[in-house]
């Protein structure tokens, strides 16, 4: 590449530079200027590397395009676009609102990822291993306040410290600095409590915190009275005079930016210029920046679309380098070059500083040294930012009464309601009755025990289980049957009025018996059949009681009581009772079912929350990966689940008494897998959605088709064969299977239908959190 260094600058202007009397110094174009009479052009050698000079430099953008949207409707926003920061400057980016400053600055903190096009921020390339960017060299100060409103301002701080690898003292010592230098309230003020330009100071003091090398700040002083915004530029004036501090700022405020070294005027995703402040009202002859930048933005209005040519961009600091030969002698480059497309003359100014003051020779050393390397790099994580990030995750959730009471309140509640509300048998169940061996009129309905042969259809009822069933007596089988049809009873019962002496007839003939006999024999029953349960309940409790009546009867009169059953001998179960409960089928499912959705819950909305107040992406830029961040959540609802898990198993068995036959530690250890399983589920959910309401209805949505596919309410058995396998692929189901096994049949992990839930739950976990992680990095991208 050559440069443009060449060509003769027609005019240089000096200037001092802030504060430090060095002088820096223009080239200003034919416009007219001053020309320093002491400018050599410096020799043009060719360039050692490309890749090396751009490493000289704090920021370089080259040929940068970035669009949003999809590649079919693409919202272009940067367009070719090429930009250079020299170290130890304050570099200006201003544009008007939607130009692209906040997503070209996001593509420099590494936040986002060009579609094209090459960025080198100090040395390296933002998100590539040992560039420290994103991470501790940056400080960014995003648009946006992302700061967690729960917190103070010291844990603030404490988190951004330690984050960036500060020890607590240094970071006590720094908050002190900046809590009178940004003249903040008391350091135990919670953000969310603090008003909108107090945040602002706050976030502008995390960029501060560790005192990076590279500071990007977006519109930092929005909010801010004019005597703070001043000290604010004071403050960057001061921190970049040495040479080893570089802050790139937008701003709205446009005549505030002439304190920066160099002004990036940007418009429709390009630079129309980078030159100095100085340089800039020369070259337009405008008294404002504001002037030059409506002229610029005229002209680019005027040319049209930019034409594209090659652009030849060279580099000043590496000629500067190159030339460093000449340490004594100020150093001035010009460049013509076709910035961003735009053919405009854009000179840039070298600074070269006094020797005298020192400085030279620091930049010198600076420039000519290899790019730094985060140390850090190789490390997975770091004891502070894991802190860091716990303490973050249990304070959040400790500060927020609501979220307290979801992890704990809830989850007891729900056992508690499922074991009183479900599987119990029904009681109160009202049973229309006409019997006609009664007298109407007095109502009197004798029970006998012994052998008396008389008013079996009392002796009957009275088998009848009291609390289940309310007897309600009708005069006629028609009113019977109508209070069943009103609803006002479960079923008709009617006993003809010989009914005792048709059922001894029957006993006593046999196989004799006509059928007139067995007729008047029966008990005739019409159900309410429309509640299956209830209907089975009944059928079930009639046929019994019945045969607690005849066993009874038979033992009165010295028969045997086997002669009242039917001949299938049930023997004692293998597993479970001879009187299972309903309740013992579904808790497994239910345990499972509260902890698994208990967690999506949790985790769903925890990174969109993050995300939608800009924590996320600032965390990121601090140099939190995405692993981390999954990684303490993981550890945060692990703490959590335990808890969750502990209170569910103890309301559910010790409590309630559901049946655990197996070993416990297989039942806890099940149920953590699938809370962990669930919060997974929850990071898919949450990586997935932008807005928390489609995480939410998304969670929702899922969980009932989970429940009802899951076998948690009904045996998998049950369904066509094609849902079977789909119920099988499912997270809940074999998880469902094994713990029913643990629970009820008291198996061990070496049976197939126990170890599959293990293993079914832990490649579910391993697959929403690799889903997750690529959600994230293609998010990134
Ligand atoms: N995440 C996003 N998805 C889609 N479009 C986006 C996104 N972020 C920004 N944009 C669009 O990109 C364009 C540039 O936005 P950007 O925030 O970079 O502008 P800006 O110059 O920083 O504006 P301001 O000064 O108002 O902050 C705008 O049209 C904006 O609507």
């Amino acid at each position: 590449m050559t440069s443009g260094v060449g060509n003769s600058p027609d005019v240089v202007a000096m200037e001092p530079r802030n504060g430090n009397g060095s002088v820096s110094v223009g080239i200003v174009d034919n416009g007219g200027g001053i020309v320093n009479p002491a400018f050599q052009p410096p020799s043009l050698l060719s360039q050692q590397s490309t890749v090396w000079t751009r490493r000289q430099q704090a920021v370089c953008v080259r040929h940068a395009f970035k669009h949003y949207g999809s590649a079919s409707k693409p919202n272009h926003v940067l367009s070719n676009l090429n930009m250079t920061v020299a170290k130890g400057t304050i570099y200006g980016l201003l544009g008007a609102s939607g130009c692209g400053k906040t997503t070209l600055l996001s593509c420099i903190v590494g936040r986002r990822r060009l579609n094209t096009g090459q960025i080198f921020v100090l040395g390296g390339k933002p998100g590539t291993k040992g560039s420290g960017v994103p991470g501790k060299r940056v400080g960014y100060m995003p648009q946006e306040i992302a700061l967690y409103g729960e917190f103070s301002i010291k844990e603030t701080m404490m988190y951004f410290g330690w984050i960036f690898g500060m020890e607590t003292s240094e970071i006590n010592d720094r908050l002190q600095f900046l809590l009178n230098f940004l003249d903040l309230p008391s350091q135990s003020r919670l953000v969310k409590n603090l008003s909108g330009g107090q945040q602002r100071r706050v976030s502008f003091a995390v960029a501060l915190m560790h005192d990076p090398e590279l500071l990007i700040l977006d519109e930092p002083t929005v909010g801010v009275d004019p005597l703070l915004r001043q000290s604010i530029w004071n403050h960057l004036v001061q921190i970049t005079k040495d040479g080893h501090k570089t802050v790139i700022i937008t701003t709205h405020y446009i005549e505030e930016a002439r304190q920066a070294h160099t002004i990036g005027l940007m418009r429709s995703g390009r630079l129309l210029a980078e030159e100095s402040p100085r340089v800039l009202l020369s070259m337009y002859h405008c008294q404002s920046l504001e002037e030059v930048f409506l002229k610029l933005s005229r002209k680019q209005g005027t040319d049209g679309q930019p034409q594209e040519t090659p652009v030849n961009i060279s580099n000043n600091i590496s000629l500067a380098t190159l030339n460093w030969g000449k340490k004594d002698e100020p150093v001035y480059v010009t460049e013509e070059s076709g910035v961003v497309g735009l053919n405009f003359h854009q000179s840039k100014e070298v600074l070269a500083q006094d020797q005298s003051n020192g400085i030279n020779g620091k930049l010198s050393e600076m420039q000519m040294m290899e790019p730094q390397y985060d140390s850090s790099c190789c490390e997975i994580t770091t004891r502070g930012k894991t802190k860091a990030l716990l303490q973050k995750n249990f304070l959040r959730m400790w500060r927020n009464v609501g979220v307290m009471l979801f992890i704990f309140a809830l989850p007891v509640m729900q056992v508690i309601l499922f074991c009183l509300a479900i599987g119990r048998d029904p009681t109160g169940l009202h049973l229309a009755v006409v019997n006609k061996e009664m007298d109407w009129n007095t109502m009197e309905c004798p029970v006998y025990d012994n052998c008396t042969l008389n008013m079996f259809s009392c002796r009957y009822l009275n088998a009848l289980p009291k609390d289940t069933v309310v007897l309600d007596y009708y005069e006629t089988p028609e009113k019977a049957i109508n209070a069943v049809k009103v609803g006002d009873a479960w079923g008709a019962l009617y006993f003809t009025e010989n009914f005792t002496d048709a059922l001894v007839a029957r006993m006593a003939l046999g196989r004799e018996s006509d059928d007139e006999t067995l007729d008047q024999s029966e008990v005739r029953v019409w159900l309410d059949m429309s509640n299956q349960q209830i209907g089975l309940m009944l059928n079930r409790d009639l046929q019994l009681s019945y045969r607690d009546f005849g066993q009874g009867l038979l033992q009165s009169c010295d028969q045997n009581p086997k002669l009242a059953d039917i001949p299938i001998q049930f023997k004692e179960p293998i597993y479970g009772s001879s009187d299972p409960s309903f309740t013992d089928f579904v808790a497994p499912g239910v345990i499972l079912t509260i902890v698994f959705f208990l967690a999506v819950a949790l985790t769903s909305s925890a990174l969109i929350i993050e995300r939608t107040e800009g924590l996320l992406d600032r965390s990121w830029v601090a140099g939190v990966t995405p692993l981390e961040i999954l990684f303490s959540h993981v550890i945060t609802q692990f703490v959590v689940m335990c808890g969750q898990t502990a209170l569910v198993l103890i309301f559910m068995i010790l409590v309630f008494g559901v049946e655990c036959k197996g070993d416990i530690t297989l039942v806890i250890t099940l149920t953590i897998l699938q809370g962990l399983c669930g919060m997974c589920f929850g990071f898919v959910i949450s990586a997935i959605c932008e807005l928390e309401r489609n995480a939410i209805q998304l969670a929702l949505g899922s969980f009932y088709p989970t429940l009802l596919l899951s076998g948690v309410i009904w045996p998998v058995e049950g369904m066509p064969i094609l849902l079977r396998y789909v119920s099988y692929c499912l997270p809940l189901t074999m998880a469902t299977t094994s713990l029913r096994s643990i629970l009820t049949r008291g198996w061990n992990l070496l049976e197939p239908d126990v170890y599959l839930g293990f293993v079914s739950t832990i490649s579910w976990i391993v697959l929403f959190l690799s889903i997750s992680m690529a959600v994230l990095k293609f998010k990134r991208g």
